[in-house]
């Protein structure tokens, strides 16, 4: 399959969890309608964002006995017959009772097929614009997340993790032709970080690297940055967005990776004699 429309939908969400899924599920109906084969929500998008909000919001993951957001992304993903990568809610162990901020990945038919609990938990202080300590409501994941696709396999990770280049290099040297980051940066980190991030991801792997965020809202605790954005293996932007609610859509024409792979080609000459494989770790 030679190229994947692929949309990310920038939801504005608040704190009432059924009317965000309901939205969310009109907005994935309206991407699949526009041609999306894969669609991907925001970090936290069934529930306002903070660690105040973690566990009151939080559900188990379990597909026999699915709970709220659990039954609405696999149905999302089955009515709109796309690939759904499900933004992340606030997972709550079913053995341990442990918080996690969870992706789930959906399949066509419906079907579960890919769980991310955020790797690197966003312990920040920044003096005089924010402070903000996941670790204090949650628990860290401990693996790298990959599903498989008809254009390829693809790596999947959540907002902070983009900050920590070893896991997409070893999704990447794994195979993967894309990252995709459900993400909600911020006022302060995102105009900083946010597209460098993205665009650095792209081009030292030479693949693609989407992220996609909630949009602004002015009135929460944390004002996401938005700018929901697509990049291409040449590091180049496919396309993006500003802080408002919107639907960012992108044609990943794979033979890019390719062409970019046989032009530079950093992807063969990596010097493993002299620094470590970290994807054979
Ligand atoms: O890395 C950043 O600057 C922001 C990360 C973040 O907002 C998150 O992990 O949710």
């Amino acid at each position: 399959m030679a190229s994947l429309k692929l949309a990310l939908v920038q939801l504005a969400a608040g704190a009432q969890k059924a009317v965000n899924l309901a939205h969310a599920r009109t907005k994935v109906l309206e991407a699949a309608k526009a041609g999306a084969n894969m669609v991907v929500l925001p970090e936290c998008f069934n529930s306002p964002y903070g660690t105040q909000y973690f566990a009151q919001y939080s559900e188990e993951i379990d597909v026999s006995n699915p709970s709220e957001s659990i039954k609405a992304l696999s149905e999302m993903a089955r009515d709109s017959k796309v690939y759904l990568v499900g933004g992340s809610i606030p997972e709550r162990a079913a053995d341990t009772g442990n918080l996690y901020n969870t992706c789930t990945v959906w399949s066509p038919e419906g079907s579960l097929i890919a769980t991310h609990r955020k790797v690197h938990l966003f312990d920040i202080d920044f003096p005089g614009k924010m402070v903000f300590k996941e670790s204090e409501v949650l628990k860290p994941g401990n693996k790298i997340t990959e599903f498989e696709t008809p254009w390829g396999k693809f790596g999947v990770a959540i907002c902070y993790d983009i900050r920590f280049p070893e896991l997409a290099m070893i999704a990447a040297r794994q195979g993967c032709v894309g990252m995709i980051y459900p993400g909600a940066f911020n006022t302060t980190t995102g105009p900083l970080h946010w597209e460098l991030l993205l665009r650095a991801r792209a081009m030292d792997n030479q693949i693609f690297a989407a992220a996609c965020s909630p949009a602004r809202d002015m009135d929460a605790s944390y004002h996401a940055w938005g700018h929901s954005t697509i990049v291409d293996p040449f590091a180049r932007i496919i396309a993006t967005t500003e802080e408002a609610e919107d639907i960012v859509y992108g044609n990943l024409e794979l033979r890019l990776i390719d062409e970019v792979r046989r032009s530079i080609p950093i992807y063969t000459q990596r010097r493993f004699d002299v620094y470590l494989d970290v994807s054979k770790h």
